[in-house]
């Protein structure tokens, strides 16, 4: 078992990651966020497979409602937001209440600003099930999408606590697992070079992972993102690092329309195209041969659609949130493990979008 504290200036909280706490994760839930109800909120494709072992987990006496939204990104939805309100209200769930987040990002993003904004906040407990969540449950960004821009309507809501099963990755899908994991290795290139070096030696197939090597990674991963978010709870500095491969990535997720690239598969994208303006605006060497034929191999394809609309793709990333003014705002690398944050000329940013298209 790993425990990580999360430290930030409104709340502090403890990520626990354990195998089989799930066979007692109800009562987990009770002791980190006591309460007498509790709403769940998951996916159909975790519900199908844990939702009821969970309730079983709880109490007897604990009044535990559900909400089951579809899995997939399109649920960050206004629509979905205004379901799971409408079925809190009408439940009688009040400020005593207590939201628990049940599955991966999409879950806990907007599971956690229903939370942050219920009768203007309630309490929250974060369960992810899949590896993109070791990033998304921790930290307390939670968001829904406009149909034209990635998180675009949120707050900052941290959780009571994080439960990490990671028992529970066993069913997920392979490109899933590739979607988590491109955030693993995102975090070793912003803030730790022999974490990542540790990734790229040993991480040669999923399979190559014991599930002890796995639960190592991830509490790893979790400390990394711990200690920046103790530092910049609200982004004001090097939070934003954490964005590197977003500018590009939320914008292809966008302009593709939600879903048909995972987030982690948009990020790696945007990392590849990231470390090449990198490279150009004076990083020095990076290993983006490496990496390249390192993630190809896994599986990722890091090249853009021959049909991308190069001009919509860089409008969107204009719009991003770490822009100002127009300007077009990049998370980029000195080096493995030395990230900043700047301007970038458009320009530059277009030429190494063209060449990261598919050729035809
Ligand atoms: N708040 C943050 O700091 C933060 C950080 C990173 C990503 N995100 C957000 O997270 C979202 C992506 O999260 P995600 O990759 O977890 O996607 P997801 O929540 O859509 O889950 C991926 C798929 O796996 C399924 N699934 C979940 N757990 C499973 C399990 N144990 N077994 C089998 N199938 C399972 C889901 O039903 C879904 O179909 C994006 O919206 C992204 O913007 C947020
Ligand atoms: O926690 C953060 O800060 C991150 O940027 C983590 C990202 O992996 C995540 O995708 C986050 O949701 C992006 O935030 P946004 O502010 O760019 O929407
Ligand atoms: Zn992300």
């Amino acid at each position: 078992m790993y425990t990580v504290d999360v430290k930030t200036t409104t709340k502090t909280y403890q990520v626990d990651i354990a195998q089989h706490m799930f066979n007692q994760m109800g009562k987990n839930i009770e002791t980190y966020a006591p309460a007498t109800t509790y709403l769940i909120v998951t996916d159909t494709e975790v519900a199908k497979r844990y939702l009821q072992t969970l309730k079983d987990t709880f109490s007897p006496e604990t009044r535990v409602l559900t909400f089951v939204v579809p899995a997939g990104e399109q649920s960050k939805s206004f629509a979905q937001y205004e379901a799971i309100l409408t079925y809190a209200f009408s439940n009688q769930l009040d400020r005593a209440s207590v939201i628990v987040a049940f599955g991966g990002g999409v879950v806990g993003d907007l599971a956690g600003f229903v939370a942050g904004t219920y009768m203007r906040g309630i309490r929250f407990v974060q369960v992810p099930t899949t590896l993109l969540a070791h990033d998304a449950s921790v930290g307390g960004k939670v968001a829904i999408n406009l149909p034209t821009g990635k998180n675009i309507v949120g707050v900052f809501h941290q959780p009571e606590a994080v439960l990490f099963d990671p028992g529970l990755l066993r069913s997920l899908p392979d490109k899933e697992w590739r979607s988590g994991f491109a955030e693993i290795v995102k975090l070793g290139f912003i803030a730790d070079r022999d974490f990542y070096n540790r990734l790229s030696a040993c991480v040669t197939a999923r399979v190559s992972l014991s599930e002890a090597a796995q639960m190592e990674m991830i509490a790893s991963a979790i400390r990394i993102k711990a200690a920046i978010v103790a530092e910049d709870e609200r982004e004001h500095g090097i939070r934003a690092y954490l964005n590197f491969g977003h500018t590009v990535g939320h914008a292809l997720e966008a302009e593709l329309g939600y879903g048909v690239l995972t987030h982690g598969e948009a990020v790696a994208v945007g990392m590849r195209i990231a470390l090449s303006v990198s490279e150009e605006l004076g990083g020095g060497q990076l290993p983006i041969g490496s990496f390249t034929s390192w993630f190809t191999k896994l599986g990722y394809d890091l090249t853009l659609p021959a049909d991308i609309d190069v001009d919509r793709l860089l409008q969107r990333m204009h719009a991003d949130k770490k822009a100002t003014e127009g300007h077009l705002v990049m998370v980029l690398l000195s080096a493995v493990g030395e990230a900043y944050i700047t301007e970038v000329d458009p320009t530059v940013v277009r030429k190494h979008i063209a060449a990261a298209r598919k050729e035809v």
